[in-house]
């Protein structure tokens, strides 16, 4: 029996046995076997992260699979190398070491990767992730030793196709791209965002259970405007200038249609840190035609408004009784904002246009309003409600009044002592969200936070901050991070086999997200569930997305599954080492 049918071969126009070892139809008690060809020597299996075992290797694989020699005596179990690895990180005390540690292990040992991140999700997802994957990516060209995912750049135009078939997997169900334009907020980091699709998808077999092998990472290249990367001896990519306009597009749409004839109709393409002037567009143009989600738009709106309806337990009152400002309003901040008024809209039956009165924009020209709605980019019109022109967020502060104030700038230490004092002189328990990745642009920090309003805020960041003591009392700060969402959406959208990405698939996962915190979560503050058990909360949010796209119509793995949850549950990648006899 099939223990999972997250491959869909027959969606995959050059179809291909994407089960090539029987991984993913065999139990896991049950033996597979590495090779489809007999070989001489095992030093080849040795050198495959897929299946190398290290050490683990044992004395009847050995004979097996002509690897005696090749390894010293002793045989060690997953467990004892887990442990050995996890005490060799820990003495890393830089923590871009502990990420070339990591990236070390998922080039030789995938298995044992997987292991570390799942088992030891809330000290290692800063090592993969946000923050240290920031840096990662800003020193790329200098620590660059295997190459990672797929670089599709300009010199490929015409052979896109060509070179999606160089990837080694036939089929894949998820793609994380980026141009690297928006890497974070540390800008434009041209091809060495590739650090960011090989993180996220890293989080989408870890956190979501999404097999490796049908996981794709891809780094579009059209060249950079980062000076010091163009003067960089070591940059990897293209030199030159961004390519704009005609040239960008024309290898966009080839690059769109490349896979989906490679790869079929299903396979989610995730965009990631995309600039908002190309974002939003992508996402508009090609929604109609692919199974396309945006991270930074989508992703992020979900997370939050997970996190704002948890947190109506702590304030009182209805998402429609707040009233909320945000610093930037790009991909993170009117994707939020307009979650949050379809979500109210639901909720009240009133209109969408009408829901958006109470929710305000300041972008780096001042707050958005209607005076200014001619100049502004499509994304902003929206929010350009009947006011007067305020410059500073602190001023727009002191207007608005706001009970949620949320951080979507890219810009550090902007949410002042002033700023958060005043939050706390109007509102009991402020709600304040510094979104802004990795820590370095955090709007303010956790400390910052708790003191400022003398440990009445409730506070949550994008890059995870450490519990913090004010007066006696632990507060722990949640990370609102799209990382919570994504996996879990994402293999609800593959278990239903969703052929579109629809709004209410958010709304449910946003509910789904919310529903896992408890009241002993409450106490601490806390607004999100911890991290530790995230693959139960992926479960639990792939079942209500995936129940959302049977219901809207979208989901093509017909039947529906009785128990959703348990067959999300019973499709995630274990990385338990197989026994290859
Ligand atoms: N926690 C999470 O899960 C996520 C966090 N993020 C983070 O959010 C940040 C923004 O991302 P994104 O929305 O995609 O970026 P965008 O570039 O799309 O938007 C940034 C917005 O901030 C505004 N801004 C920039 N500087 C200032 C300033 N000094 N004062 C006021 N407004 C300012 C910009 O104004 P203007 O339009 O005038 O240029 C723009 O509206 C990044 O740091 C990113 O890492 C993003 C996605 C998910
Ligand atoms: C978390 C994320 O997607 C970002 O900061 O861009
Ligand atoms: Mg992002």
């Amino acid at each position: 029996m099939k223990n999972c049918d997250l491959v869909d071969n027959k969606s995959a126009i050059v179809g291909g046995v994407g089960d090539m070892y029987s991984e993913d139809s065999a139990t896991l008690d049950q033996p597979i076997s590495p090779w489809t060809i007999s070989v001489a020597s095992g030093y080849s299996l040795m050198r495959d992260p897929r299946y190398n075992k290290g050490l683990a290797f044992t004395e009847k694989e050995r004979d097996a699979h002509y690897l005696r020699g090749l390894l010293p005596p002793v045989v060690l179990s997953q467990e004892l190398q887990e442990k050995k690895m996890m005490n060799l990180i820990r003495q890393y005390e830089v923590p871009l070491h502990r990420y070339i540690a990591m990236i070390g292990l998922q080039e030789t040992n995938e298995r044992l990767f997987y292991k570390l991140l799942i088992d030891n999700v809330e000290e290692l997802l800063p090592v993969v992730y946000t923050p240290t994957v920031g840096e990662a990516c800003q020193k790329y060209g200098s620590i660059f030793k295997h190459s990672q995912g797929l670089y599709i750049s300009l010199k490929e135009k015409g052979k896109i196709l060509e070179t999606l078939k160089n990837w080694p997997e036939r089929t894949v169900q998820v793609i994380v791209v980026t141009d690297g334009e928006r890497i974070l907020g540390l800008g434009d980091l041209g091809c060495q965002g590739m650090g960011i699709p090989v993180g996220k998808l890293a989080l989408y077999t870890a956190l979501g259970g999404v097999r490796p092998s049908l996981c794709l990472p891809i780094t579009i290249d059209v060249g950079t405007n980062n000076e010091k990367l163009l003067n960089d001896e070591f940059y990897i990519g293209l030199r030159q200038k961004r390519a704009t306009g005609k040239e960008y597009d024309e290898l966009l749409q080839e690059f769109m249609y490349a896979v989906k004839q490679n790869y079929g109709e299903k396979v989610l393409i995730q965009f990631e840190d995309f600039a908002n002037h190309n974002a939003f567009e992508l996402l508009a143009r090609y929604s109609s035609s692919h199974l396309v989600f945006n991270d930074d738009i989508q992703g992020t709106a979900a997370v939050v408004l997970a996190g704002l309806l948890s947190a109506l337990r702590l304030l009182g009152g209805t998402l429609a009784d707040h009233t909320f400002l945000f610093l930037g309003a790009g991909e993170a901040g009117t994707g939020i904002a307009d979650l949050i008024a379809l979500e109210i809209s639901e909720q009240n039956g009133k209109p969408i246009e009408e829901n958006r009165k109470n929710i305000w924009l300041v972008d780096s020209k001042g707050l958005i309003v209607s005076s200014r709605k001619e100049s502004l980019q499509d994304f902003k019109k929206p929010w350009a409600h009947e006011h007067e022109p305020i410059t500073g967020l602190i001023n727009a502060v002191k207007a608005i009044k706001p009970t949620i104030l949320i951080g979507t700038s890219g810009v550090g230490k902007q949410f002042t002592k002033e700023i958060v004092e005043d939050m706390a002189s109007f509102n009991k328990t402020p709600l304040i969200m510094a979104l802004s990745n990795p820590t370095s642009q955090a709007e303010c920090t956790a400390e910052e936070a708790y003191t400022w309003s003398e440990g009445r805020a409730i506070f949550a960041s994008g890059s995870p901050f450490d519990p913090f003591e004010y007066e006696g009392k632990t507060f722990v700060p949640g990370q609102a991070n799209n990382a919570y969402i994504f996996p879990g959406f994402g293999l609800g959208v593959i278990m239903a086999g969703s052929i579109r990405v629809h709004n209410g698939m958010l709304l449910a996962a946003s509910k789904a997200l919310a529903s896992q915190v408890t009241e002993e979560h409450y106490e601490k503050g806390m607004i999100y569930p911890p991290l530790t058990n995230i693959r139960k909360i992926s479960a639990n949010i792939a079942a209500e997305v995936a129940a959302k796209a049977y219901e809207l119509g979208l989901a093509s793995h017909l039947p529906q599954p009785e128990d959703l949850v348990e067959s999300a549950e019973k499709c995630m990648y274990s990385p338990v080492y197989r026994s290859y006899l």
